[in-house]
């Protein structure tokens, strides 16, 4: 387990005095456990009960916290620990909900027959009316085969439904689409492109999420030639127009011009590949690239991208790199070099924490924690649905990359992911270029 992924939540007791819960987070620092959310349980006369959010190494990181702030004695015990992230999934992160409430014999009548049947009808003569009168034009399928889940490998679908769930929670609360997971037990393209097209009629728009390469890249371009709708593999296009986004901040901060700055991707799947294609498309002149998979590296070059053996010589001349391997600490603080940007967005952990590569002399260093598709995808597809796009295209990608940018703080890399207006801001970018393209055709 890569340092600071393990996450738990302390329940700590402490007598009602000042300076106690001062110990305990003093006792926790000194053995390296970051803290992040503290709540007040109970305050009593004598004593106050607080639950930490803890991040650790591992178990025996967790148990050594335990023991050190047990150790602090004077009343200050820990009650218990508890594990959050396993219980926000009790049941499932989703439900389908009912937009209206039956409340009389009418309602029944109008939500369901015979009322409903009138509408089948209208929708039956115009099957435009469907986007007015069903919810399909505001449904996504969240369309997974299992095979790329994060950077655990390939998992299956099932053992991937956690992360596809996560998806359709951030649909839902930022950008109000409902995203619907569709587990696939294939990989066989044949079999994922038919399976997809005899489905997509209860959706306005796909999103490919964790299908491997190269696999995916097959899928993704015959749905998009295929399907009327928009089509997107998030971990391919989602991840290139963040990973643009913090490129384009970083490069502004050290007064670089990305198209000048000399960039290297380690890791040439779904999402590096897609890095080193839209980077190329917004005019980075030499885009190097490295992976063991020889197929990989060919496709690189097809896209006119420049083949590097081995990650160490990118780590030697690149300025930017970035590292989508799945692989945690791949890169060792002895690679980074003085004032390089490292962007290592493995998930769930990273190829060089930011803290080390900091340390080892980066002028910026991100993970996929901070510099993650969340900023990317809800925006495209919210963009992409409200004007009624067939397709989504690289010029959709630029101005969503463009509009995370300007809804950056100053002295950040990326914006904040609860910050409403970046997916805001990336479906009106997003919008905007659907419109002009039509008005173009
Ligand atoms: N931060 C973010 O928003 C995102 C992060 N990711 C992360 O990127 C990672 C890869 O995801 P995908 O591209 O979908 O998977 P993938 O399986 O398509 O690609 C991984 C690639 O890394 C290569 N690789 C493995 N070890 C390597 C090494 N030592 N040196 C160079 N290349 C190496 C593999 O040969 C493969 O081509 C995952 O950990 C995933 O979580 C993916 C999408 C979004
Ligand atoms: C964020 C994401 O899509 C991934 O790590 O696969
Ligand atoms: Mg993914």
């Amino acid at each position: 387990m890569a340092q600071g992924q393990f996450l738990r939540n302390l329940i700590i007791e402490t007598p009602s005095k000042p300076g106690n819960l001062g110990k305990v987070t003093m006792a926790i620092g000194q053995l390296n456990g970051d803290i992040g959310d503290i709540q007040t349980i109970k305050v009593g006369t004598l004593s106050t009960i607080r639950e930490i959010a803890l991040q650790c190494n591992d178990q025996e990181h967790l148990a050594e916290i335990v023991v050190a702030i047990e150790n602090l004695k004077q009343g200050i015990k820990v009650q218990a620990v508890t594990d959050d992230v396993l219980q926000m999934h009790e049941g499932g992160k989703i439900h389908m909900k009912a937009t209206h409430e039956i409340r009389s014999l009418a309602d029944l009548r109008r939500v369901y027959t015979p009322g409903v049947a009138s509408v089948c009808k209208t929708i039956q003569e115009d099957p435009e009316q469907a986007n007015y009168f069903t919810g399909i034009s505001n449904t996504v399928a969240i369309v997974t085969d299992g095979t790329a889940i994060l950077g655990l490998g390939d998992i299956g679908p099932v053992a991937g439904m956690p992360v596809m769930e996560g998806k359709a929670v951030l649909f839902d609360q930022f950008v109000g689409i409902s995203g619907i997971p569709i587990l696939l037990d294939t990989s066989d393209p044949d079999e994922v492109v038919e399976t997809v097209k005899h489905i997509h009629q209860g959706f306005g728009a796909i999103l490919l999420e964790d299908i491997g390469s190269p696999h995916c890249f097959e899928i993704e371009e015959r749905l998009k030639k295929e399907l009327p709708i928009p089509v997107m593999h998030d971990d391919q296009h989602g991840t290139a127009v963040v990973a643009l986004a913090a490129a384009l901040t970083a490069c502004k901060h050290v007064r670089v011009e990305l198209a000048n700055a000399s960039v290297g991707q380690i890791g040439l799947g779904a999402a590096g590949l897609a890095i080193s294609r839209m980077f190329m498309a917004y005019g980075v002149a030499e885009m190097k690239g490295t992976d063991p998979n020889p197929h990989a590296k060919e496709m690189l070059a097809e896209y006119g991208g420049t083949v590097v053996e081995t990650m160490e010589e990118i780590m030697e001349t690149c300025d930017l790199v970035i590292a989508t391997t799945g692989v945690a600490n791949l890169i060792k603080p002895e690679m980074i070099r003085k004032g390089q940007i490292i962007l290592a967005l493995s998930n769930p952990n990273a190829e060089i924490s930011p803290e080390i590569a900091l340390e080892a002399g980066a002028a910026y260093a991100a993970d996929g924690r901070l510099v993650n598709n969340v900023l990317g995808f809800p925006g495209i597809f919210r963009g992409a649905l409200n004007a009624n796009a067939k397709s989504i295209s690289y010029p959709m990608l630029i101005a969503a990359a463009l509009a995370i940018v300007d809804s950056t703080k100053r002295d950040d890399l990326v914006p904040h992911p609860l910050d409403p207006n970046v997916h805001i801001n990336v479906a009106l970018a997003v919008e905007k270029v659907v419109y002009e393209e039509q008005e173009n055709e």
